[in-house]
């Protein structure tokens, strides 16, 4: 496990001094998926090439020929026919290219959404929302851009350059010696500079994750910021990071502007070049006037194609900067991909649904980033990381480190009802994050059945166990989606029994959409009450043999703890039921509790034992008026 870690951290360290990049090979599976569009596109590209570069030694035989004052029949057929055919495939070819550039931006987020929804919850805790949406939404958009103009510039054009180089070498080779000269620097000159345009778009595709984040972070809260009166502030802190973006795009802007004009330049010497050196060549007899405009016209394929170079070379940087965005998330290994490393436990064997056996576990808090990006840290729980972390290279802030759970050992009997009580920031929440692994522990065991949870498929373990978060615990969708959401193949009639289970028969009889009826954002349309209980709803309907359930710090009025108390009730028939109780009241009736107090186990016991033998829980029993 340290191994894979320590991988992540030296990538993760290695961006931060440099930003993620791709090279261009790694953009190479992407369009590899549509090879055999591309080989069509290919063709098309030679075909429309070979087309245009039939033009000027045809434009050439037409002067010729007027020249000697004789008729061209079909020869302008000809040369209209090759305009038109040149730009039909020109069309297909286009077609094409954007369907290939379509299926590339979808294969992107594919893999994106794919890698981002496995990764651990730890890269969660220190990436900022918005800036991962930005690379779903933003980046791989860029990726378009290469496919459709940058592949399709640099097929074509190479194609063209190559076939006007070798048109001008069978008409004058010392005009065509004259012109390379004239090209190399202005393509040595054009290289060099866009070099530099990758670096400053990979800031700007930053950037602009930065002001998604900010957007993310203001409307996630809309109703706090609206009620801190901060929305002009909140407002302001957008436009500063949408500012930045700006600063950036400026900055891509300048370099690109810089390679632009260089093909221009170019184009105007070449052809200083030509006509002067090309009268003087046609005036001494060396060459016709027909060869002149052969000449000439070929050295148009080849200067505007050398344009279109420039700008593909442009877009292919800026791709590669955003690629480079996206691989640094398909590239983290996700949740499962350590497991190999793990040796678990024994098994034990135990009357304990759930067994904690002297567990510690420390979070690793990533410093702040501006950016939003990562800092250089994996985050989560191992100590190994730590230790990878603060002997990393020198400057980079050191992660801090939050010893929450020091040794904590409890059983919850199988059948039981247990609750978890202590104060805020006992670890009370980090308790049941190591029970459904989203966090391994830094040492000792977490036991389910006996068995420890390290050595379990995540998806058996989680199976067993229904839990219920203590804050946003609804999704945005309907009443039907929520509860489907952990078990898809629950039909109507069971959804609609779980509700009336929980008390929640009212939510459903007052909208006529009835299991249809949308809960807004964060089931922002129903109650704290109302969505604590949807919580449960959905547990119960996947019906689990282990509960847990960490009860919500709102306040409740006396009726809805009243229907929430029903609902619970509902749910422990018949299951394992761990409940981190904020109100003792809810827990007094539970058949053991467990005392949590900054990551220690201070007492276990029923109520009456752990109110004699336990200061701080005949403390907080004092404080809510149980004693
Ligand atoms: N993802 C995280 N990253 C870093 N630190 C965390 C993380 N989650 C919790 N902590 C810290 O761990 C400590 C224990 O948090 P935990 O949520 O487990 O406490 P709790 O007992 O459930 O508190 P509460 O009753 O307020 O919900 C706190 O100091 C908290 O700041």
């Amino acid at each position: 496990m340290s191994d894979a870690r320590g991988g992540v951290l030296r990538r993760s360290r290695k961006d931060a001094d440099t930003g993620p990049r791709a090279s261009f090979r790694e953009l190479l599976p992407y369009l590899f998926e549509h090879r055999a569009a591309l080989v069509a596109v290919a063709f098309l590209s030679l075909a429309s090439a070979a087309a245009g570069l039939a033009q000027p030694l045809l434009a050439g035989q037409v002067v010729g020929i007027v020249e000697a004052g004789g008729t061209l029949g079909m020869l302008v057929w000809v040369l209209v026919g090759l305009v038109v055919v040149g730009a039909i495939l020109g069309g297909i070819q286009h077609y094409l290219l954007q369907r290939i550039g379509t299926a590339v931006v979808f294969s992107a987020r594919r893999s994106l959404v794919r890698r981002m929804l496995r990764l651990p919850i730890s890269e969660f805790d220190r990436r900022r929302t918005g800036d991962l949406v930005s690379r779903v939404g933003s980046d791989t958009t860029l990726l378009y851009a290469v496919i459709t103009q940058g592949l399709l510039d640099a097929l074509g054009s190479a194609i063209l350059f190559v076939g006007s180089l070798i048109g001008m070498l069978l008409v004058d080779a010392v005009l065509l010696g004259l012109t390379l000269a004239v090209i190399v620097i202005a393509l040595a000159s054009g290289i060099l500079l866009s070099s530099r345009i990758r670096p400053a778009s990979l800031q700007q595709q930053e950037r602009v994750g930065a002001v998604a984040a900010a957007v993310e972070r203001a409307i996630g809260a809309i109703r706090t910021v609206r009620a801190a009166n901060a929305t002009e502030r909140e407002t302001d802190a957008i436009i500063v990071e949408a500012e930045a973006a700006k600063r950036a795009g400026y900055k891509v802007a300048k370099i690109s502007a810089m390679v632009v004009p260089i093909a221009g330049i170019a184009m105007q010497v070449a052809f200083l070049v030509v006509i002067g050196v090309g009268g003087f060549r046609v005036a001494s007899g060396a060459i016709s006037i027909a060869s002149l405009v052969t000449f000439i016209l070929f050295l148009f394929m080849l200067i505007i194609p050398l344009g279109s170079v420039f700008g593909a070379v442009n877009s292919i940087n800026q791709a590669l900067g955003a690629l480079g965005r996206i691989q640094e998330i398909t590239n983290l290994p996700g949740e499962t991909d350590e497991d190999a490393a793990i040796e678990p436990a024994a098994p034990v064997s135990t009357s304990a649904a759930i067994r904690f056996d002297d567990v510690r576990f420390t979070y690793a808090v990533p410093p702040v980033s501006p950016e939003g990006t990562n800092p250089p840290i994996s985050g989560g729980s191992s100590v190994q990381s730590v230790t990878n972390a603060t002997d990393s290279a020198a400057g980079t802030p050191e992660p801090e480190i939050r010893e929450v759970l020091k040794g904590v050992t409890f059983e919850v009997p199988r059948g039981s009802r247990v609750a978890l009580v202590g104060p805020s920031g006992a670890g009370k929440s980090t308790v049941f994050a190591l029970i459904e692994r989203f966090y391994d522990p830094d040492a000792g065991v977490v036991r389910l059945d006996g068995r420890d949870v390290r050595g379990m498929p995540r998806d058996e373990l989680r199976a067993q166990i229904g839990y219920v978060e203590q804050d946003a615990p609804v999704l945005a969708g309907s009443l039907r989606d929520n509860l489907k959401l952990a078990s898809p193949e629950a039909t109507d009639a069971q959804c609609i029994q779980v509700l009336r289970d929980v008390n929640l028969g009212a939510v459903l009889d007052r909208d006529p959409a009835g299991l249809d009826a949308p809960v807004g954002e964060d089931g922002i349309m129903l109650s704290g009450g109302e969505r604590q209980r949807l919580a449960i709803a959905r547990a119960l309907l996947a019906a689990p043999p282990i509960l847990l359930l960490d009860e919500s710090t709102s306040s409740l009025d006396g009726m809805n703890e009243q229907l929430l108390r029903e609902a619970i009730d509902a749910v422990a028939h018949d299951r394992t039921l761990l409940v981190i109780a904020h109100r003792l009241s809810t827990v007094v009736d539970s058949d053991i509790i467990v005392v949590l107090e900054h990551g220690e186990v201070v007492g276990i016991g029923t109520h009456s034992e752990l109110v004699s033998s336990t200061p701080l829980y005949r403390e907080l029993a004092k404080h809510q008026l149980l004693v």
